[in-house]
C-alpha cells in the first residue's frame, strides 16, 4: 500500500501501474515504456517485505531507477512533481500574435502538467460579444488586428491605427480574462489561458504580481515562418478559418507581433521563439519549475485542478 497526505490527513491506497505510467508519460516517456517501467517498480515492491511505503519513499525509488533508465526523463519527472506539489493553483497565461502557436502550445503544456482547465481568449471574447452589443463596443466585434476599423473616434494621426485598435480591443477583453483568473484563484483551480489578448501590461497588476500567475509570450521573428503557420493551420481538415483573411491582414498581424515583443520587454515577461514545439514546452516547464516549483511543498489533492497522478 502507498501512504500519502492531503491537507495534513494521511490516506493509503494500493499501488497502481496505471497511475504511475500516466505520471511518467507527463515526463515524456512513451506509453509502452512507461507501463513496462511501472510494472518493474511493482515487481520490485512485491519482492520486498514492505507492506506500506510513503509517497516520498516511492518517488525516491522511481527517481533512482529512472536515473539509470533515462536521466533526462528523470529530470523532467522531478520538475513535474515539484510543480504539482505546490499549494496554490497555477494560472499559466500564454500570449502572442495570431498564428504564432498559442493554442497548440497551451494544449501541450496543460497536458504535460496534467492541468484539466484550458480556455482561449477568443472564447472569452465570444461570450463578451453576446453581452456587449456591436453599437456599444464595435472593436470587440472585430478581430484584434482589424479592431481599428471599429473605432468610433479615429486615433490622432501620430498614432498607428492598427495598434490603437488592437490596444482598445485587448483592453476590453482583458476585463473578461481578469474575471477568469480571479475565479480560478478563488476556487483553487489551475488553468491555462491562451490567445492574442494575453498581452503584457493589460492584466490587472494585483493578479499578474502573484507568484502563481505566470505569463509567457510566443514570438516568431521570421515573418515567412509566421506566414507559414497560417497555411499549416488552414490545411487542417477541421479548420474553419479562411487562410486568405489572415494573409490579407498579415501586415497588421505583424504590427501586433512587434507590439507583443516590445510589451514583453517593457514588463519583463518571458518571450520565446516558438520554432520547435519541444524546445518551447521544455523552456516553459523549466521556467515554471524555477519560478514557482520551489515555493511550497504540500501534496495537492485532485480537487485543486491537477490530474490525480
Ligand atoms: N512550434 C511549432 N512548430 C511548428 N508548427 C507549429 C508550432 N506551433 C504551432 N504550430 C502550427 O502552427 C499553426 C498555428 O498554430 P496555432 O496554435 O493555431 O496558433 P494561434 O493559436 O497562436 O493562432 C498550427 O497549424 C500549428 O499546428
Ligand atoms: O482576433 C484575432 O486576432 C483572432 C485570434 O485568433 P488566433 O489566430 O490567435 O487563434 O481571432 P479571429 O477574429 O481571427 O477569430
Amino acid at each position: 500500500m502507498i501512504q500519502g497526505e492531503v491537507g495534513g490527513k494521511l490516506y493509503t491506497e494500493p499501488f497502481s501501474k496505471g497511475v504511475l505510467s500516466r505520471s511518467l508519460t507527463r515526463a515524456e516517456m512513451g506509453p509502452n515504456k512507461a507501463y513496462a517501467f511501472a510494472s518493474c517498480i511493482e515487481s520490485k515492491l512485491k519482492k520486498t517485505s514492505i507492506t506500506l511505503i510513503t509517497i516520498d519513499e516511492l518517488v525516491e525509488l522511481i527517481v533512482e531507477d529512472l536515473r539509470d533508465e533515462d536521466p533526462e526523463i528523470a529530470d523532467k519527472y522531478i520538475a513535474w512533481r515539484k510543480i504539482k506539489q505546490c499549494n496554490d493553483p497555477l494560472i499559466i497565461l500564454i500570449g502572442g500574435a495570431s498564428g504564432v502557436g498559442t493554442s497548440s502550445i497551451a494544449f501541450e503544456i496543460a497536458n504535460r502538467l496534467g492541468i484539466r482547465n484550458m480556455i482561449s481568449t477568443d472564447m472569452i471574447r465570444e461570450v463578451m460579444r453576446k453581452i456587449v452589443s456591436k453599437e456599444l463596443s464595435p472593436v470587440i466585434h472585430e478581430s484584434s488586428f482589424t479592431a481599428y476599423k471599429g473605432m468610433r473616434v479615429p486615433p490622432p494621426p501620430e498614432f498607428d491605427d492598427v495598434l490603437a485598435g488592437f490596444r482598445d480591443h485587448v483592453d476590453t477583453v482583458s476585463v473578461g480574462i481578469d474575471a477568469v483568473i480571479e475565479r480560478s484563484l478563488k476556487e483553487g483551480i489551475s488553468i491555462v489561458i491562451e490567445g492574442v489578448h494575453i498581452v503584457p501590461g493589460f492584466i490587472k497588476k494585483e493578479l499578474i504580481e502573484k507568484d502563481n500567475v505566470i505569463m509567457f509570450v510566443l514570438t516568431l521573428s521570421d515573418k515567412e515562418v509566421h506566414k507559414g503557420r497560417f497555411y499549416s493551420r488552414c490545411r487542417q481538415m477541421w479548420a474553419r478559418r479562411p487562410l486568405q483573411r489572415y494573409l490579407d491582414n498579415f501586415f497588421a498581424i505583424r504590427k501586433t507581433h512587434k507590439y507583443f515583443e516590445s510589451q514583453a520587454r517593457k514588463f519583463d515577461v518571458k518571450s520565446i521563439e516558438n520554432i520547435d514545439v519541444v524546445t518551447t514546452i521544455d523552456y516553459i516547464i523549466k521556467n515554471i519549475t524555477e519560478t514557482y516549483g520551489g515555493i511550497t511543498n504540500v501534496e495537492k489533492s485532485e480537487s485543486e485542478g491537477f490530474d490525480d497522478d
